[in-house]
């Protein structure tokens, strides 16, 4: 489903990527791992065309995006839903206006019909439909990002990003979203790529993921390969010591 091959990216001399690849398939929940600042929503904005790609190649459903032309991006676009780690919802749209934006913008359908799906939306991130009309204000944290969540669906994609999507969540929050996440990968047969620092997460949520560390792929694959391994970096990085489920 997506491809990155040899990629390298470098800002001001500061080399952030040097040479990565990476493989994503249809289906899978994959996490792109890494500390602050080692690269991964840089990636992430390479991949759905926001940054440009300085070196190397990426391709994301079978198209090689070096060379798309600016109308099969634009058209290319809309098979992927974002939500971005700071993704606010417009303060001055309702619930119900928010999710419907991109169908505004995208399709020529009827005001009514926008509504209804809006709300089909709502409810297939599982918010009451009386949340609808309520303000970006009057919701809690993990409402807005169901709203979010919502609104990255509203164009029935094929793939789903999500960049730190339960950060600032509280525990029973983000483990809600998590399983969301689940079972919207079930019922929409959705590939989902995720931005993740949380360890619930990388265990309970991806099939598989990449870390990235010091410019490089650190590893790539499961969390159960990635303690088979038993690789001093990559141990610190999934903090296994502070893990007392697996008795370290
Ligand atoms: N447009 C840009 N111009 C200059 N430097 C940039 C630009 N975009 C990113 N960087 C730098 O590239 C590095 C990687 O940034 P990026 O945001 O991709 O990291 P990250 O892994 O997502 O970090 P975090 O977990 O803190 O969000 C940082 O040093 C950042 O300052």
């Amino acid at each position: 489903m997506i491809k990155v091959k040899n990629l390298s990216t470098s800002f001001n001399d500061k080399m952030v990527h040097d040479n990565i690849s990476l493989e994503i398939n249809k289906g899978e929940i994959y996490g792109i791992l890494g500390g602050s600042g080692s690269g991964k929503t840089t990636l992430l904005r390479q991949i759905i065309m926001l940054d440009k790609i300085q070196k190397g190649e990426i391709t994301i459903l079978e198209q090689n995006i070096n060379k798309l032309k600016i109308k099969q991006r634009e058209f290319i676009k809309r098979n992927w839903g974002v939500l971005f780690q700071f993704g606010a919802l417009f303060s001055s749209l309702n619930v119900v206006e928010n999710v419907g934006i991109m169908l505004k913008e995208y399709t020529k359908l009827p005001k009514d019909l926008i509504n209804d799906i809006a709300y089909t939306k709502l409810k297939m991130v599982g918010l009451d439909l009386k949340v609808g009309k309520l303000y970006p204000e009057e919701l809690s944290g993990g409402m807005k990002k169901r709203v979010a969540l919502a609104r990255a669906l509203a164009l029935d994609p094929q793939i789903l990003f999500l960049d730190e999507p339960t950060s600032g969540l509280d525990p029973a929050s983000a483990k809600a979203f998590d399983d969301l996440i689940l079972d919207l990968r079930e019922m929409l047969d959705l590939t989902v790529v995720i931005i993740t620092h949380e360890l619930n997460t990388i265990r309970n949520v991806l099939d598989r993921f990449s870390i990235i560390s010091n410019t490089k792929i650190a590893f790539s694959g499961t969390y159960e390969e990635a303690l088979n391994l038993n690789n001093d970096t990559i141990n610190k990085f999934l903090k296994l010591s502070k893990d007392k489920t697996l008795g370290k």
